[in-house]
């Protein structure tokens, strides 16, 4: 593997108003297919935050996950990995971030009924550029790793969402506010 993270990094500072340690965080966005409780068959990703830089994540596989029968399928996995390191910038960094690069190492095959424990880490800190990183482990915080990944995420303005998000989605979270998590400073 490759140097990580791939540049000179300042360490990241864990933001003075972060979640204490232990707590459970909210889902982001009800609309989300990583963590909301309004997307039927998404991953329903649950995340708790840890000490220092570290978030931990877990989500069940279930049927409506799988690429090959009976397993789960590699970009549901990524996306997972994008949901849980996200969340670590978000709520420890407190920022507005977007994901720049995702990379995945799939160690095993993760079968429908397993819990996925990820543990994520934000690595450093490089301007704009955010270098996190994480492992999955199946049915316990300790047990076999069964993916790897690795992600910049890339801070951004508000505006970012305002000017992409379609203007629909965009309307229903203006009326209801309550649509979206507040775990980030949206003006910092
Ligand atoms: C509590 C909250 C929880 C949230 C959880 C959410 C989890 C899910 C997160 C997502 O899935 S976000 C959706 C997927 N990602 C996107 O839609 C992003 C699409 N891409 C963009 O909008 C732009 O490309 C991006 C904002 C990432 C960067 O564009 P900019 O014009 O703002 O910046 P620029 O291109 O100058 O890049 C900034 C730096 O990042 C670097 N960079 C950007 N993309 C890169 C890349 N792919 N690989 C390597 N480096 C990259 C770039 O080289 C540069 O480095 P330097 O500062 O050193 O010059």
């Amino acid at each position: 593997m490759n140097s990580w993270p791939p540049v000179p990094t300042e360490p990241p500072a864990r933001h003075p108003d972060a979640p204490a340690p232990d707590t459970e965080l909210p889902e982001h966005y009800a609309y989300c297919f990583g963590c909301g409780s309004e997307v039927e068959h998404g991953l329903h990703l649950r995340a708790t935050a840890g000490d220092d830089l570290t978030v931990r994540s877990r989500f069940l596989v279930t049927e409506t996950h799988q690429g090959a029968p009976g397993l789960a399928h590699g970009g549901l996995l990524a996306c997972a990995f994008d949901e849980a390191l996200g969340t670590a910038v978000g709520h420890l960094l407190r920022r507005p971030a977007v994901t720049g690069r995702l990379e995945t190492d799939f160690v095993r095959p993760v079968p429908v009924g397993t819990v996925l424990h990820i543990d994520a880490h934000i690595d450093g800190v490089a301007g704009r550029k955010v270098y996190v990183s994480a492992e999955g482990r199946m049915n316990s915080v300790v047990g076999d790793i069964a993916v790897r990944a690795r992600a910049l995420f890339v801070l951004v303005e508000l505006k970012h969402f305002i000017d992409h998000g379609r203007r629909e989605d965009l309307r229903k979270v203006a009326e209801d506010p309550g649509l979206l998590g507040r775990s980030v400073d949206l003006n910092p």
